[in-house]
């Protein structure tokens, strides 16, 4: 048992219903001052096997339980995550090192309206029967079985509920490993979901690194589906581990989005969102971090901007007053700032920021932004992941499209225009699972969401999470004989 931020968390793996620790344990420490705040069980192939041994075991008998049974723990599930919002809320940035206001306002609400939103989709999923020549069409979404669910530090329960609800709602199993710079909530998790109702085996966690007990779970022949959110190099390892049982995948990567202005836009818009992109210290998969400006206007957006950037107050996530907190680990910062210096070294310039911030030290990054990159260069073109932004600049509507998709990846891209003929134009041609239009991060659950290109593999939301979560069925029924 740890208290971290006043609370007590058991870091231990949850399996079958219970706490179940390891001989061995790893350390996990705060982005805040990087101390340490809890020693979490360290899984491997024998948490692996036990976690999905348990899951299947419980499959039969929730896979059978009614739609609206399911529904109604869901909705538990959400009601006992809104009675713990501040404890989550304190866990998360004390272990992830996002702002505190962030989490209090918006991402554990967003934890419980993952489950609520996929208990009410759950009970309107279904199409209509059809006819053929008499006989009947039906359509069945049946429970695939069990669910591995790997997830990122980024955004830790807020993703992992993203993937639960619908697994659990489509009346599969689940085993979550999070990810192990944050392992915290998905604990407190664990016991909210059995105090909802959840039973025994339904859905379990186990703690550790990704090669040591992730491995060898999403290469478990038992296993019916694999998400991941992570990196690339770590889906091209799942990708592999998962091909010999041919486990079907879905893939949420990372990117490189542009952020398009062009001169027609609402520039104070336009700034905003620009600034925006630093959300989360940057650590972002959707961030657009390519802000790629219409020449004519380029001057005063880059002035306004670099005046709105320097008002960003810095400083420790849990005061309710800072905006931007600190990088999540310092692998982390040193891989940042490995990208910052060499795009220096590579010519380009930094406007605003380009390196740690001295003044608080720790594992705080000064928001940076870059000019002046050479086509083709590494921070063009490479996720970094932190607080840096490159600004580009084009002279026409066609060479902004082309730049815009000019990257191996595919995840979001955000326009600002005043003209709508132009937004339609453009954004036809995007390459990218989400565009925004004079907005950023506006999110329905019951969109789409995934990346094209390399920054993904399928897409969830709505029916398209059931789609992934389910084997679809259908009955054909020749006429009765009267
Ligand atoms: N498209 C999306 O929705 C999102 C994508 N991301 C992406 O995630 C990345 C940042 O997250 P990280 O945690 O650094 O990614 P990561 O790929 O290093 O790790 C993600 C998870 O995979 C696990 N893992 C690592 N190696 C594994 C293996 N061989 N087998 C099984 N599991 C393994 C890790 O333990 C962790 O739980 C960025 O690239 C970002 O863009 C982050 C948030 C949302
Ligand atoms: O809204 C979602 O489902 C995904 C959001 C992704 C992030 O919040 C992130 O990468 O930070």
């Amino acid at each position: 048992m740890a208290t971290v931020a006043g609370v007590a968390v058991e870091p231990g793996h949850w399996i079958g219903g219970e706490r179940v620790g390891s001989s061995q344990t790893f350390t996990d420490v705060s982005p805040i001052d990087e101390r340490p705040i809890a020693e979490i069980a360290r899984g491997g192939a024998q948490e692996a096997q036990a976690a999905v041994d348990a899951a299947r075991r419980a499959f039969p008998s929730w896979s059978r339980t009614t739609r609206e049974e399911r529904a109604r723990i869901l909705h538990a599930i959400a009601d006992g995550v809104e009675k713990r919002i501040e404890d989550l809320a304190q866990v998360e940035t004390a272990d992830n090192g996002a702002l505190i206001r962030s989490h209090r306002r918006g991402v554990m609400p967003r934890v419980a309206h993952n489950f609520r939103f996929f208990a009410d989709w759950l009970l309107k999923l279904g199409h209509e029967d059809f006819d053929t020549r008499g006989h009947t069409n039906h359509v069945s979404w049946d429970p695939a079985g069990v669910c591995a669910l790997i997830t990122p530090w980024n955004a830790p329960l807020m993703l992992a509920t993203w993937k639960i609800a619908p697994a659990l709602a489509a009346g599969n199993t689940v085993v979550l490993k999070p990810a192990e710079w944050t392992p915290l909530t998905a604990s407190l998790l664990a016991g909210i979901a059995a105090e909802a109702g959840l039973p025994d085996g339904v859905f379990n966690v186990v703690q550790g690194y990704g090669a040591e007990v992730g491995g060898p779970l999403t290469a478990h022949p038992d296993v019916r589906r694999i998400s991941f959110t992570g990196s690339v190099p770590t889906a091209r390892a799942i990708a592999a581990a998962a091909a010999p049982h041919l486990t079907p995948l879905s893939l949420e990567l990372g990117g490189k989005s542009p952020l398009v202005v062009f001169a027609d836009a609402d520039l104070d818009l336009a700034v905003d969102l620009a600034v925006e992109q630093y959300d989360n210290a940057g650590q972002v998969c959707l961030a657009a971090t390519r802000l790629l400006v219409e020449s004519s206007i380029a001057d005063e957006f880059t002035e306004r901007f670099i005046e709105k950037a320097g008002r960003i107050k810095q400083g420790d996530p849990r005061d309710a007053a800072t905006d931007m907190g600190p990088q999540i680990h310092r692998r982390h910062l040193e891989r940042v700032d490995g990208f910052v210096q060499r795009a220096k070294d590579a010519g380009a310039r930094a406007l605003i920021g380009g390196g740690p911030n001295d003044e608080l030290g720790g594992l705080y990054y000064r928001p940076t932004l870059f000019t002046g990159a050479s086509e083709g260069a590494e921070i063009l073109t490479e996720e970094v992941f932190g607080p840096v932004l490159t600004l580009q600049t084009f002279d026409t509507e066609e060479q902004a499209i082309a730049m815009a998709n000019g990257t191996r990846f595919g995840l979001a891209a955000t326009l600002a225009t005043g003209d709508p003929e132009r937004a339609r134009r453009v954004t036809e041609r995007l390459v990218a699972g989400t565009v925004w239009v004079n907005c950023f991060f506006v999110r329905d659950l019951q969109a789409p969401f995934g990346g094209s290109r390399q920054s993904g593999m399928g897409r969830e939301g709505g029916d398209w999470s059931f789609d992934f979560y389910c084997d679809l069925k259908n009955t054909v029924t020749a006429p009765w004989a009267k």
